[in-house]
């Protein structure tokens, strides 16, 4: 059984809707595939992540990464189905967001390296967001996501209500996602020169 990475991803004119103030409809997409790029990379370079896939939209054509058809009912539901899609041919899932320019595939490996039958969570700078969580299977069949506000304490106690240990992942690869315009720091060899 191995160990897959499942990017959730939504790259349509409205994603990254929070940077709409600075960047135009095409600088927000350029910024969106470079992020999946580098995730992707990350994922794809991990020695011990055997699987890797998105599922969603992409705005580009990526004919050698396999994408998965979203429920279309919002980010959880997303996680949800690519958990249901690994249960019972991965030994662990990954889902690590797609909006993370400064990841590494070590970050991976650790998300990977997760001790048997035990949760690894990322949280984001703020610590109280989740940029990447790592679940164990079947152990953590049915894990009720929750994205969104305050999901680092939510995923928590659902881990908690599951009965399962929970370990807490802390890099700048993991915890610098890009949400607002101060974020954008971060993502700056991402961008390209305004033109
Ligand atoms: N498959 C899928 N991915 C999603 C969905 N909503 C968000 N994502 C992805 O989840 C990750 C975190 O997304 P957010 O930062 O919450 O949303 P965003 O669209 O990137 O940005 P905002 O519009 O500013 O909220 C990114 O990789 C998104 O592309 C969804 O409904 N389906
Ligand atoms: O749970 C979360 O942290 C959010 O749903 C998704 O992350 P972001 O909006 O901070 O990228």
């Amino acid at each position: 059984m191995s160990v897959w990475a499942i990017i959730p991803l939504r790259a349509t004119p409205e994603s990254k809707s929070r940077l709409a103030g600075v960047l135009d409809e095409t600088a927000r997409a350029e910024l969106v595939d470079a992020m999946l790029t580098r995730v992707l990379d990350a994922a794809r370079g991990a020695r011990n992540v055997e699987e890797v896939r998105l599922i969603g939209s992409a705005r580009t054509i990526l004919d050698d990464v396999m994408i998965m058809v979203d429920p279309g009912q919002g980010l959880n539901a997303a996680a949800a189905a690519a958990l249901a899609a690994a249960d019972g041919r991965a030994s662990r899932l990954i889902v690590i967001h797609g909006d993370l320019p400064l990841v590494t595939a070590r970050d991976l490996e650790l998300l990977a390296a997760a001790p048997e039958g035990e949760i690894a969570i990322a949280p984001d700078r703020h610590g109280t967001g989740t940029n990447a969580i790592s679940l164990p299977l079947p152990a953590a069949r049915g894990f009720s996501f929750a994205f969104g506000t305050d999901s680092f304490a939510l995923h928590n106690a659902e881990a908690g209500r599951m009965g399962l240990r929970i370990s807490e992942i802390h890099s700048p690869g993991l915890s610098r996602d890009v949400d607002e315009p101060e974020d954008l720091s971060d993502a700056a060899d991402l961008l390209k020169p305004a033109s």
